[in-house]
């Protein structure tokens, strides 16, 4: 483990690339996945960090962080995805962590299930309380468009809804490995979004890794 001063605990001399790489900042973007209990906030994130679908989940319980670097614009920036849990028991105190310095947040509801489309209210509720500005981009997905014969929130219905809170919609499946690019799109929008609005200002350093 490094001392972090450019020697080893062991006194020997680090590769120069590894000192450098240890001293460039980068910068993170935290982003929250909230919505409710179900909807695949664990998959969506797992798939964009992860590169695959998750075999198994269980619900979550206070937060799970996934991180992922990316690079835009020639700057290398890490994603923070926090997945946070939908069970109101399992959030409880965690809640006001959430949503210290976040860059976004994305909504996410079950394309498949009409009530955790009529619960984002509650959702966008938790976010206005907790004093979530509108300059902090907010991002609505509708998850698991790949059971087709299950739709129950029409795009129609979901667009609407996303207009009203002038939040961009993408309707996607964290499970269909088709829509990989799709989901890792989302994400990546989200990056730009906040590195095109002056990041400098808005995103907190942290150290490279
Ligand atoms: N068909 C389908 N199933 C999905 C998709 N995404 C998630 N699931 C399933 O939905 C269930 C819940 O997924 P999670 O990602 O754990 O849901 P969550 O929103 O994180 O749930 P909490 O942690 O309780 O808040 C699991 O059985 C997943 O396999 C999808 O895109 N398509």
């Amino acid at each position: 483990m490094s001392t972090g001063s450019g020697s080893t605990e062991e006194g020997k001399p680090q590769a120069a690339s590894a000192v450098i790489e240890r001293q460039v900042q980068k910068r993170i973007f935290k982003i929250i996945v909230i919505g409710d209990s179900n909807v695949g906030k664990t998959c969506l994130t797992f798939r964009f960090c992860g590169g695959k679908f998750p075999e198994k989940t269980e619900a979550t319980i206070g937060v799970d962080f996934r991180e992922k670097s990316v690079e835009i614009n020639k700057e290398l920036v890490k994603l923070q995805l926090w997945d946070t849990a939908g069970q109101e028991r399992f959030r409880k105190s965690m809640v006001q962590h959430y949503y210290r310095n976040v860059h976004a947040v994305v909504f996410v509801y079950d394309v498949t299930k009409v009530s955790s489309f009529e619960n984002l209210p509650h959702w966008i509720g938790e976010c206005d309380r907790h004093n979530l500005t509108s300059e902090v981009p907010r991002i609505l997905v509708g998850n698991k468009c790949d059971m087709k014969e299950r739709v129950a929130v029409s795009t129609n219905m979901a667009q609407k809804f996303a207009d009203l809170h002038s939040m961009p919609l993408f309707e996607t499946s964290a499970k269909d490995n088709h829509k990989a690019n799709h989901v890792e799109a989302i994400f990546l929008t989200i990056a730009h979004k906040n590195k095109d609005k002056n990041g400098t200002s808005r995103s907190i350093k942290g150290l490279g890794c």
